[in-house]
């Protein structure tokens, strides 16, 4: 099958005020709502109304709502929410695969929403390839064959894309299985090819929707590891769905909580741990061991002068788990340092407050 030809897009695009580059997603005022003339309901008195009202009132659901967010280059961009939340329907906007109600959508500054059905494939095929839950691969075919479907379907030969396949197939960790069907693999494994797949095209941005709901606990931590691994080898840009917090907080630079079409908030880990929005996310996150997300940037206080040369310094990113155990072996404070810098001591009251999920301030209060 022939490839369609189409501009190519800069590698770099830049933003003009700041010469740094633009998002890759770039999403303001975002609605998808499902149901009949569902474009009269964006901005109107009616989509305020809760989803079950606005259901029995116009047979409608807003399954996004008035969303607006950018994804960064390079980042692991996290859309967590509740079954329901909308966060499936919000990634699929992203590429068209559902067609969104109203809004603006930019890739790499691209509008993703005046794109033709030519320019629409090659985004798909080429820079935003997905990963599914339910691998989505082909029963007939050898994993090989699987992981290079992607680069058949882009027109390469069979040679070349074979042996683009092996290189891929060794990245993910399935050397010896090429010749297998998926039906003779482990979940995992098949999970393996999937991103494999996605891999294979070397698109811009992977996106993956709940990848690892179906593995099993060890397994899915396994896959997580080799996301991780991927995106600090490469620098990939991801954005990942999932309902799962710890899935969240393990492989988010940012995340962005959905309720109801929503977003409730969209921050670091560390933010939406330490500084929950409202009562629907602290509720949420309750139970995170907060020392294990936390840093010593959060936890520390400023030092007083004999304290700004001795005592074990640290990096701002330290956890605040590996910083108890710093304080706990020299039994004094600890600096934070950065850059040769100074920023403020870490002590064993900072950070159990930390830890007890009181702020400094609390603490000096008390
Ligand atoms: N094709 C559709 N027609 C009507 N309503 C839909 C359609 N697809 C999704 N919805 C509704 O939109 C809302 C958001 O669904 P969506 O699948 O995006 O949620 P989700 O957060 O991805 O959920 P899950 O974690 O269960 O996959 C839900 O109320 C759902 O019932």
């Amino acid at each position: 099958m022939a490839t369609t030809l189409v501009p190519e897009t800069p590698d770099t695009p830049k933003t003009p005020e700041s010469g740094e580059r633009a998002p890759v997603f770039s999403v303001r005022d975002l609605w998808k709502v499902f149901g009949p003339k569902a474009e009269r309901i964006p901005g109107s008195a009616e989509a305020e109304l809760p989803a079950g009202e606005l259901r029995a009132r116009t047979g409608c659901t807003a399954a996004v709502r008035e969303v607006s967010f950018d994804v960064q280059p390079g980042e692991v961009f996290v859309v967590m929410g509740l079954s329901g939340s909308g966060k499936s329907t919000l990634v699929r906007c992203l590429t068209r695969l559902i067609e969104p109600t109203s809004g603006t959508l930019k890739i790499d500054g691209e509008d993703v929403l005046a794109m033709d059905k030519a320019r629409l494939r090659d985004l798909r095929r080429h820079r935003a390839a997905m990963v599914f839950q339910h691998f989505g691969l082909l029963p007939h075919r050898s994993v090989i064959d699987n992981v290079a479907y992607g680069l058949e379907i882009q027109g390469m030969g069979k040679a070349e894309r074979r042996a683009k396949a092996a290189e891929v197939v060794e990245k993910v960790g399935l050397t010896g299985l090429e010749r297998r069907r998926p039906g003779q693999l482990s979940g995992g494994q098949q999970q393996r090819v999937g991103l494999a797949r996605a891999l294979a095209v070397d698109p811009e941005v992977l996106l993956f929707d709940e990848p690892f709901s179906a593995l099993d606990p060890l397994i899915r931590r396994d896959m997580q590891e080799e996301v991780i691994r991927l995106h600090h080898d490469e620098g990939r840009t991801m954005v990942f769905i999932t309902h799962d917090l710890s899935e969240a907080l393990r492989l988010g630079d940012r995340i962005m909580l959905m309720r109801d079409g929503g977003i409730v908030q969209l921050g670091t880990p560390e933010e939406i741990v330490g500084s929950p929005a409202d009562d629907y996310v602290r509720d949420f996150v309750r139970d995170v061991p907060r020392e294990q997300v936390l840093t010593v940037r959060r936890a520390m206080r400023p030092a007083t002068s004999d304290e700004q040369d001795g005592g074990p310094a640290l990096a701002p990113g330290t956890t605040v788990a590996d910083a108890i155990e710093a304080v706990a072996r020299t039994g004094g404070p600890a600096r934070v340092v950065d850059d040769g810098r100074c920023l403020g001591v870490v002590d064993h009251a900072c950070l159990l407050s930390v830890v007890a999920g009181l702020d400094g301030k609390e603490v000096a209060a008390a």
